[in-house]
């Protein structure tokens, strides 16, 4: 069996990473510094750190955008070294096309990968629907709800079906509530597409909600702080779970790690002002 194959090899890994970027007055300054992750196969990893300490570089670096300074990246055991059509994005802003209606936006992935027009339709129809976005298909993204858009980019990710899943704060430009609820969808298309996912975000309760493990991150250069297992059984409901004592207890542990980061990230940047 090969590794791309093999179960037990994991999703990704990231083996002692750094990168190194060039301010713009042409300094060389370091954003991850022997970064060591590893996501399961299936696994729900969500990462938090201060603003600026390298989470989207992380997620870069798995999707083949960008590459590390020293290190190594692996995507299903294999050395990372491109897009990968095995990864799906989710990130804050839109990635729909502003000309197209929700139907022709959802179809437009499995088009471009060559799958035959009625096919492509049907499942997008299939997809809008699972996402209760049925009676909209014909509408424009601008005809939409925030909630509603991120709906429809759900869909537009979940059709191709990704077996890795990257998202970057996807809801966090969303009402508290609406984002309660795009949660519990999230865990419903994922728990059925079994992707392995890295979700990057600044609230806590929502990487608790929704993960098998919180990855803290420090300060730049971020390296991993500290690792917890969320061993909230599943299926979870987010809008209820929030109130459990083991929740609060579990956002106040990695809240004390991730507040001591946060803390040294802003003096840093007021240091540097
Ligand atoms: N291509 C690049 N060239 C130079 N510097 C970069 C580049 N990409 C990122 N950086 C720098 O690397 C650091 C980490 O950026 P990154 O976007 O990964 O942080 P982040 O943790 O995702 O931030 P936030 O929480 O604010 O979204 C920042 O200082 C950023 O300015």
């Amino acid at each position: 069996m090969s590794d791309q194959q093999n179960p037990s090899v994991p999703a990704i890994e990231l083996i002692n990473v750094s990168r190194r970027f060039l301010s713009p007055d042409g300094k060389s300054f370091m954003t991850l510094q022997d970064f060591s992750m590893t996501v399961a196969r299936g696994e729900f990893v969500a990462l938090v750190g201060p603003t600026g300490c390298g989470k989207s570089t992380t997620l870069n670096l798995i999707t083949g955008l960008g590459r590390p300074s020293s290190g190594e990246v692996r995507v299903m055991g294999q050395p990372v070294r491109g897009i990968d059509p095995r990864v799906g994005f989710v990130f804050q802003a839109d990635a729909l096309f502003p000309w197209r209606n929700v139907i022709d936006n959802v179809a437009a992935g499995p088009l471009f990968r060559g799958r035959p027009r009625a096919e492509a339709y049907e499942a997008a129809h299939d997809w809008i629907g699972r996402v209760g976005l049925a009676k909209f298909e014909r509408h424009y993204p601008h005809q939409l709800s925030g909630g509603m858009r991120k709906r429809v980019a759900l869909a537009q990710t979940f059709i191709n079906g990704p077996e890795i899943l990257l998202m970057d704060e996807p809801f966090s430009a969303l009402d508290v509530q609406t984002r309660v609820v795009m949660h519990e969808e999230l865990l419903q298309l994922w728990s059925i597409s079994k992707a392995s996912v890295v979700f990057v975000t600044h609230d806590l309760e929502e990487a608790i909600g929704l993960a098998d493990k919180v990855y803290v991150l420090t300060a730049r250069p971020a390296t991993v702080k500290a690792i917890h297992a969320i061993d909230i059984p599943r299926p979870r409901v987010i809008s209820e779970i929030r109130y459990e004592p083991h929740f609060i207890e579990l956002s106040r542990t990695i809240w004390k790690d991730l507040r001591e980061e946060v803390q040294m990230s802003s003096d840093d940047m007021k240091s540097a002002a």
